[in-house]
């Protein structure tokens, strides 16, 4: 009998209540019948939006609550961005279906500089992320980079009351809320490589649930599910988080092969590791991996041992 109720659970910033509601939209197209409810919850990075997110630490602070109200039935799946989830799921949990990609790229925001050579030497950036942070100061060393949290709202309203000169921030959150005229320029892979699983989103449910999988599977777009796929298996041989910059990017070829790109960088910019690898997508975990072992070879370990994470350990083996 297919089920007749779905609740999902989200947070409740405006971007992931948007994010949770093409979901239901989705669903609702598929399923007419379904009745939808939001479940909508707070977490803890939602309660600590002052402290610069690197030094807020902790894995799956965006995720945790969701995940709770899964395991005690509050709700039957949780929307996230992918960008969030940790690599590693609860014991009985999974993340089967990632919707088709929205633009995965950063954005640059300014109201007075058209793009990143035009600002200033000494120029005032707004960004939340040591990835960006890490890429913007090994080109522009002088740059003031200034952290920037806060829903979307509030970062350009940030930017808007003078604070910076410019803000770097997800081209995929800024399209999703209307604020799209608000991107000056996009940055493409070279500039700003993005980081894992940016512009997708991502549906955790309980495994083995098969009424909750008949009504969410249709969503699920092959492509992503696989360039994302290769970016956590990077990713999770990196045991990177939020504390260390990290990028991490896979493209389709028109052949189906998988390209991926990587980097590890000092937080200043001051050493940045890149490498790319290309081959099958059948193959996609194994490039992560195998992408991920080179950058940790050429010296990521280092980067990764100094910033008092462990990198080198056995491989995962999924
Ligand atoms: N770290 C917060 C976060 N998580 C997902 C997005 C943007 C949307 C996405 O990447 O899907 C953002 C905001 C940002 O980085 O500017």
């Amino acid at each position: 009998m297919p089920k007749t109720e779905l609740k999902i659970a989200t947070r409740k910033s405006p971007l992931a209540v948007w994010q949770t509601e093409e979901v239901a939209r989705r669903v609702k197209a598929l399923f007419p019948d379904v009745q939808i409810t939001l479940v909508k919850m707070t977490t803890q990075g939602d309660v600590m939006l002052d402290t610069p997110l690197a030094k807020v630490g902790g894995k799956g602070l965006f995720v945790k609550e969701l995940e709770t109200a899964l395991m005690d039935g509050t709700a039957d799946i949780a929307v996230h961005s992918m960008k969030d989830v940790p690599m590693e799921l609860p014991e009985g949990l999974e993340l089967p279906v990632v919707l088709d990609r929205e633009d995965p790229h950063d954005a640059f925001v300014s109201n007075q500089y058209s793009c990143l050579e035009d600002l200033p030497e000494n120029a005032r950036v707004g960004t939340s992320s040591l990835r960006r942070q890490s890429q913007l100061r090994a080109r522009f060393p002088g740059f003031q980079v200034l952290d920037l949290r806060g829903n979307v709202n509030t970062r350009l309203s940030k930017l808007d009351n003078g604070v910076y000169d410019a803000i770097l921030l997800a081209s995929a959150g800024l399209k999703r809320l209307g604020f799209g005229e608000r991107i000056t320029r996009v940055l493409d892979a070279d500039e700003s490589l993005p980081a894992i699983g940016q512009g997708a989103i991502g549906i955790e449910c309980r495994a083995n649930d098969p009424e909750v999988m008949e009504l969410i599977s249709p969503l699920n777009d092959p492509d992503t599910l696989v360039r994302v796929t290769a970016e956590r298996a990077f990713n999770a041989r990196l045991n990177g988080g939020c504390q260390v910059p990290i990028g991490g990017y896979a493209v389709l070829r028109e052949d189906g092969s998988l390209y991926m790109r990587g980097l590890v960088g000092e937080p200043d910019g001051s050493l940045v590791h890149r490498a790319s690898l290309e081959g099958p997508q059948e193959q996609a975990a194994e490039i992560g991996v195998a992408l991920a072992e080179q950058l940790l070879r050429e010296g990521a370990d280092r980067i990764l041992r100094d910033l008092g994470l462990n990198p080198v350990q056995p491989p995962s083996g999924d």
